[in-house]
């Protein structure tokens, strides 16, 4: 076994784009990452569409999909291409989970779906909510009620009267006498309800108390909520904060005793906090729920079938097999794995088939760096330096031979649309680079350096005709990634590579076979 430890650090959000207008990867001042582009072995690799499982290449890379790939060397078909071929099929509505769903509510309640209401094709898809809805009403569901998340994060930073207006409109076509559809509640999706990996719990009550309790300023629609918030604060879609919607003072949908609830994200790293709490019995301690309706709740997917979340899904996710990890752990490789809680559970949960669990306990460390509850622009250094202090200790450390990391920077100062605060959170990923680049030669360690999808590198929206004003773009790209060895005698092989490509890689840096059922190495050596 090779003696050498292989570092792998993903620049979340980092892609490459040719032109610089909006690029803030090419116009950051990036010495180090320019550094070992210039004089190391290197390639572009996909990381969007059908490269990492998705419908289509038309679909952006996105974390999930992006880790999975990465931790697996495989394309699996992913949530986004199964729920559309589950529905497109009909086997969604012959599983006794949604049957039981409208058992529960057909009679005397009120079928309640939650979830993010936009095309983004990262966490949901409205198309997916149509087909469900419609088909309640042919089940014979009476009452069905929306709490809409908006988006602006996955799709234009101000498109939630789009989606909002697209989806009242088929209610309408929907709705007659024995059957009635309303928007309930919502809210930005980075305001309420969507927290992931516990970072703030406070946004998962709020949600809460907007969709069960009914609780909150309340408006007569959707519209008026949307119009009267941007009007007051001027903040975009992701941020919006919760509404009601209520008819002569009383909320239109609370959720009650008789009820079913719908999660119909596909998603599961921001799916599983509300999950739990409607799932959770009285030890839910996470707050103060106030009142339980006895609903049956169901996910559109399974979120983790480790940890059974949620108890009821509609539809299987990716059976993901072959991990890196517990490949490597089948080998004695001692393995690290770290990033900051905004990023923690996409080197941990994601990079391993959506599996919280480690494939063993003595083998692998996982460590959190606790994120700020701050607007990342505000901050957009992050945790960079403290996710580096400890990784640069565990490299020193000689205990583990393979290590890996995520710096989320690129990504999540480039989701708020600020140019010039996600140019500060590239420069911020280099300036750790260098720091842990010096680690791993103090080590004779190699280094790899990737990353799971764009952002940073296109921070404007294309005009829609010339001389129109610019607008942001907080959504991922379709661009490529960088892909680069640092401190090993490799080539490069020609080809059309992809983020499957990369586990491959890494065993044949610690001079162990591939699994046969990984796609082949970028490398030769
Ligand atoms: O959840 C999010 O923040 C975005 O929808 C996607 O970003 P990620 O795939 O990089 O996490
Ligand atoms: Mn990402
Ligand atoms: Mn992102």
């Amino acid at each position: 076994m090779s003696k050498r430890p292989v570092v792998l650090v993903v620049m979340d959000g980092v892609g490459i784009r040719e032109s610089d207008f909006g690029n803030a990867v090419s116009n950051a001042y990036k010495p180090t990452l320019d550094d070992l582009w210039n004089n190391c072995p290197h390639t572009e690799i996909k990381a969007h569409g059908v490269a990492v499982g998705l419908p289509s290449d038309g679909d952006m890379g996105n974390s999930e999909v992006g880790h999975n790939a990465l931790g697996c060397g495989q394309i699996y078909s992913q949530g986004a291409k199964l729920v559309n071929e589950s529905i497109e099929s009909g086997d969604i509505f012959e599983t006794d989970t949604w049957k039981a769903l409208v058992d529960k509510c057909k009679d005397h309640g009120k079928m309640h779906f939650l979830g993010l209401l936009s095309d983004g094709n990262v966490h949901s898809h409205i198309n997916h909510l149509k087909a469900l809805m419609k088909r309640a009403k042919e089940d014979g569901v009476k009452e069905v009620r929306l709490h809409a998340l908006l988006d602006g994060r996955d799709v234009p930073e101000t498109s939630a009267l789009i989606y909002v207006e697209d989806i009242e409109n088929y209610m309408a076509e929907l709705n007659d006498d024995n059957f009635h559809a309303c928007i309930a509640s919502g809210g930005g999706r980075m305001k309420i309800t969507m927290d992931r990996y516990e970072a703030n719990w406070a946004m998962v009550e709020e949600g809460w108390h907007t969709h069960v309790l009914g609780e909150g300023r309340s408006f007569a629609s959707a519209k008026e909520a949307i119009e009267t918030y941007r009007a007051e604060s001027g903040v975009v879609d992701q941020d919006l904060p919760a509404f009601v919607i209520a008819k002569d003072g009383k909320p239109v949908g609370t959720i009650e005793d008789g009820d079913s609830v719908i999660l119909f994200n596909f998603r599961g790293d921001r799916a599983q906090e509300i999950s739990l709490a409607f799932d959770g019995d009285e030890s839910f301690d996470k707050f103060d729920r106030v009142r339980v309706p006895d609903v049956m709740y169901a996910g559109m997917l399974q979120y983790d079938a480790d940890l059974n979340i949620p108890h009821h899904f509609l539809s299987y996710p990716p059976k993901i097999k072959y991990t890196l990890s517990e490949h490597l752990v089948k080998h004695g490789i001692r393995q690290y794995a770290i990033s900051e809680t905004q990023k923690y559970g996409h080197v941990t949960y994601f990079w391993n088939g959506n599996r919280s669990e480690k494939f063993d306990e003595k083998l692998e460390t996982f460590e959190e760096v606790k994120s700020d509850v701050v607007p990342f622009e505000q901050r957009p250094w992050m945790k960079s330096a403290e996710i580096t202090d400890k990784l640069i200790e565990a490299i020193k450390s000689g205990e583990y031979d393979f290590l890996r990391t995520n710096y989320p920077n690129g990504d999540m100062v480039g989701h708020t649309g600020n140019y010039e605060a996600t140019i500060i959170g590239v420069e911020s990923v280099d300036l750790q680079l260098a720091r842990v680049k010096e680690a791993v030669d103090a080590v004779n360690g190699i280094l790899i350096v990737t990353a799971d999808h764009g952002n940073a590198d296109e921070m404007y929206e294309k005009p829609k005709k010339e001389g129109a004003p610019i607008k942001a773009k907080t959504s991922h790209t379709l661009n490529k990634v960088p892909f680069i060895v640092y401190g090993a005698d490799v080539k490069m092989k020609e080809g059309d590579f992809g983020l499957s490509n990369v586990a491959a890689v890494v065993t044949d840096l610690l001079d162990l076979p591939a699994d046969e059922h990984w796609n082949e190495s970028i490398i030769e050596k």
